[in-house]
């Protein structure tokens, strides 16, 4: 049953499916207000399961004087979900772990939150396709209707892909959306996923994180699902991006630098959450010296659409500009750099120019520009309106 101090209102979306904000009546999350006695659910493949006390480590169970917000897990697995075979291996390890073991190693968290979870997958990121976007925008819709805060376990690689496909088809109103991963195998000495899981849930149930939409937390810092990107391959503090963090972890303490903001121009697509999630085939170039025009054109005969990395702001050479002018199917234009933007200025023909199907990414790198188009695409928006899209990231 979803927390009785809390109400839910309608609120009035872009997005198909009815959606809720829950809003806090007179009682304030963590004051003393009523008796309740937590538990933590799970399902795990299909199969629902509530921890009976008897058989379950302490945490499970738990009887506290507060009211306690409700955070709904959902896991699809990850570095943070592995084991690797010795206690010094950060590498070649192997997913193995369910949310049900993840949450032993965070016992206190018991005193945050009442805690449901879902199994959806358990796999590393490069694995994650349609079927699991699907089932993680699946379970997130369904969540925000009886949750106070949603936290998505994911492995790192492909987990800002997952975080700007749900900022741009869900309309969260005030429910935080919070992914969480980790660097280092639950193996390994000072693993990192349970504090980042931990602060994760954390986030996930404090009333400072609602309207800020989709959230990751990782290695202490709270950014933008939207524009963060794993920069670094290796390293604990792998998230980094120009658009910056939005707050920091110490201590139990969450540290918002600004008050409840969402990207700019953060377009959003309507689903439908009945339909399996189908999206058409757009590919990914990475331009470097001698790229062969031929490949584009290969590439254009055999996908609904292409996104290059280009050199700098724009830049590949003549031959394969005027390929890319020549083609019919719309070609997003983005950049290999890890910061920076493609300006209109910069694209071979201007926007203008009706036969025009090349699009400036603006802040947006590779991947994300992929799903975006992707989007537009399956949503058979006009080249104009696809464009307008590509705007509200300075690109278009
Ligand atoms: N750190 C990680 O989570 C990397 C892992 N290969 C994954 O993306 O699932």
């Amino acid at each position: 049953m979803p927390n009785k101090n809390i109400d839910i209102k309608t609120i009035n979306s872009d997005v198909e499916l009815p959606q809720f904000i829950l809003q806090p009546k007179d009682a304030v999350a963590g004051e003393d207000v009523l008796e309740v006695t937590g538990t933590v659910k799970g399902t795990v493949g299909g199969l629902s399961a509530t921890s009976s006390p008897a058989s379950s480590p302490s945490y499970r169970q738990f009887s506290t004087k507060k009211h306690l917000p409700r955070v709904k897990i959902l896991g699809t697995g990850g570095t943070i979900a592995s084991k690797g075979s010795k206690s010094s291996d950060t590498a070649g390890y192997h997913v193995d772990l369910t949310i049900n073991e993840l949450l032993e190693a965070i016992p206190d968290i018991g005193g945050v939150c009442e805690i449901e979870y879902e199994q959806l997958c358990n796999l590393d990121s490069k694995e994650i396709g349609l079927d699991e976007l699907y089932k993680i925008y699946k379970g997130v819709c369904e969540s925000l209707q009886k949750f106070d805060g949603i936290v998505i376990t994911h492995g790192t690689d492909t987990l800002s892909e997952t975080t700007f496909f749900i900022e741009s088809t869900i309309d969260a109103g005030q429910v935080p959306i919070v992914f969480v991963g980790s660097m280092r195998p639950s193996t390994s000495v000072s693993a990192d996923g349970p504090m980042n899981l931990y602060q994760a849930i954390c986030i996930a149930a404090n009333r400072e994180s609602r309207g800020r939409g989709v959230l990751i937390s990782l290695n202490d810092q709270i950014s933008a699902g939207y524009y963060i990107t794993k920069t670094n391959a290796n390293s604990l503090d792998s998230f980094n991006v120009r658009q910056g963090y939005l707050g920091n972890f110490v201590n139990n303490e969450i540290h918002y630098y600004y008050p409840p903001v969402k990207p700019i121009g953060c377009h959003k697509f309507k689903l439908n959450l009945k339909e399996e999630l189908r999206l058409p085939e757009v590919c990914v170039l990475y331009a470097h010296q001698s790229l062969s025009a031929d490949l584009v054109e290969m590439v254009a005969e055999n996908y609904d659409g292409i996104v290059i990395a280009t050199m700098g702001a724009g830049s590949l050479s003549t031959p394969v500009n005027e390929m890319c002018m020549k083609l019919s199917v719309p070609i997003v234009y983005s950049k290999r750099s890890m910061d920076g933007m493609i300006p209109v200025a910069n694209l071979p023909m201007p926007p203008s120019d009706p036969s025009s199907t090349i699009i400036a990414s603006g802040y947006l790198n590779p991947e994300k520009s992929r799903i975006l188009l992707q989007l537009c695409l399956k949503q058979q928006y006009s080249m104009k309106k696809t464009r307008a899209v590509f705007a509200g990231v300075y690109g278009g």
